[in-house]
């Protein structure tokens, strides 16, 4: 589990002055069952941050919790300094836009918009709903309803809703579940330009890496109520510090070796009697047994005995047993002597030879690409597919 840093003394000072979001050893416990656990977890001021977990790992407890809607069985919620853990929700800047849009049916969508500021008496409603309109690309729509508009629309009507309000904080809790994929995607990149221009916080919430990764800068991968590993995506996804976020985070081949040395900047481990390195900064087990990953498309695919652009990982005798031939590129699989298939994704720039099934092979790939997972993982962890020996 990641952790951000503890709190002494002097820790206190720099809670004072932290800007961003700071929870601190939050937990939920629902009767036995604990949701979140412990959770240790810094939101930089202006960041575009997501939450990422497969189904019921804690991500919308610990959402609501910063959202004041469910109550911390322990532990605290500091934003800007201000220690909000009991303050009741309406009293906290914070803004939270839902799956379900839940905009007033009946008002339009200017006096949707419009609805948090004429509650408050504020001036300027006019021009501010406006901005706020233009800033979603709503202008034109203003005196429709709801039910007159896409999906995409009405969530961009919800999110110019919660950001009229100017929270500190603007929680988004799966905000595009609802939308179909193409949607989605043109969505995304919308949210990313608004998050930009606006400079709020923003965290989301999701179970999906694409639109996690796409996204955020940065991305807290999130399993049974604990935080695996935080960072940017590329980090995260070049290099993943457990068997749960290699498989979470995109596809990986997962093979067991065995430590054989340690040298300065590379460990050389025995897989299945072949001589592999893999740099030690990318190193995450200490014990004699590992999980060496790489990426598919990291994998280099080649007749036996072909040079490959790979010096030091080349491992020969593998047979093609299933192609996916997709244009852009070719996906295999491809069984090993020791019996376990491993993907390889091809990029078919230029002029690649395409294998067919049954074809004798040869596997490399630079050792840099590499990566060494704790044996004592379990490397099926977040894995729907093949890769993992075993
Ligand atoms: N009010 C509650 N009472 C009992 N258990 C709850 C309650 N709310 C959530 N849980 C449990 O806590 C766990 C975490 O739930 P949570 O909704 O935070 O997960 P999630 O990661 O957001 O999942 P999803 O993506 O499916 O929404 C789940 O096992 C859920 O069943």
């Amino acid at each position: 589990m990641e952790r951000t840093g503890g709190s002494t003394s002097s820790g206190e000072d720099r809670e004072a002055s932290y800007d961003g979001l700071r929870l601190r050893a939050l937990t939920k416990s629902f009767a036995t069952f604990t949701a979140v656990d412990d959770l240790d977890l810094d939101v930089p001021r202006g960041s575009f941050f997501a939450l990422l977990g497969p189904s019921g790992c804690g991500k919308t407890t610990t959402l609501r919790m910063v959202a004041g809607l469910e109550t911390p069985t322990s532990g605290s919620i500091v934003l800007a300094g201000d220690d909000i853990t009991a303050t009741k929700p309406y009293q906290r800047p914070v803004n939270t836009v839902f799956q379900s849009y839940a905009l007033f049916p009946h008002l339009d969508i200017f006096e949707n918009v419009a609805f948090g500021l004429r509650r408050r008496k504020q001036k300027n409603v006019e021009s501010e709903v406006k901005e706020m309109l233009d800033l979603v690309e709503l202008g034109p729509q203003a005196r429709k309803r709801p039910a007159q508009l896409s999906g995409g629309q009405q969530q961009r009507v919800a999110l110019a809703r919660a950001l009229i309000n100017k929270p500190e904080v603007l929680l988004l809790d799966e905000p595009l579940g609802a939308l179909d994929l193409k949607l989605r995607r043109s969505m995304q990149i919308e949210l990313k330009r608004i998050q930009t221009e606006v400079g709020l916080t923003f965290i989301h919430v999701t179970h999906d890496q694409e639109e996690a990764m796409t996204m955020a800068d940065t991305v807290a991968v999130m399993n049974k109520g604990v935080i695996e590993q935080m960072g940017a995506p590329a980090d995260l996804y070049e290099n993943p510090r457990s068997t749960f976020v290699a498989n979470f985070l995109g596809q990986s081949n997962l093979v067991e070796g065995a430590v054989v040395g340690r040298s300065g900047d590379v460990v050389t481990m025995d897989m299945h009697g072949i001589a592999v390195s893999v740099p030690a900064g990318r190193s995450h087990t200490t014990s004699e047994r590992g999980w060496i990953g790489i990426r598919p498309e990291k994998v280099l695919i080649g007749a036996p005995g072909e040079a490959l652009d790979a010096p030091g990982n080349t491992i020969p005798g593998g047979v093609v047993t299933d192609v996916s031939f997709f244009g852009v590129s070719t996906q295999y699989l491809v069984r090993m002597p020791w019996g376990q298939e491993l993907q390889v994704f091809q990029q078919n720039t230029g002029r690649v030879t395409i294998f067919r099934t049954g074809d004798r092979v040869e596997l490399s790939w630079r050792p840099e690409y590499a990566f060494l997972l704790d044996h004592a993982q379990d490397a099926s962890a977040g894995a729907d597919k093949v890769g993992a020996d075993g």
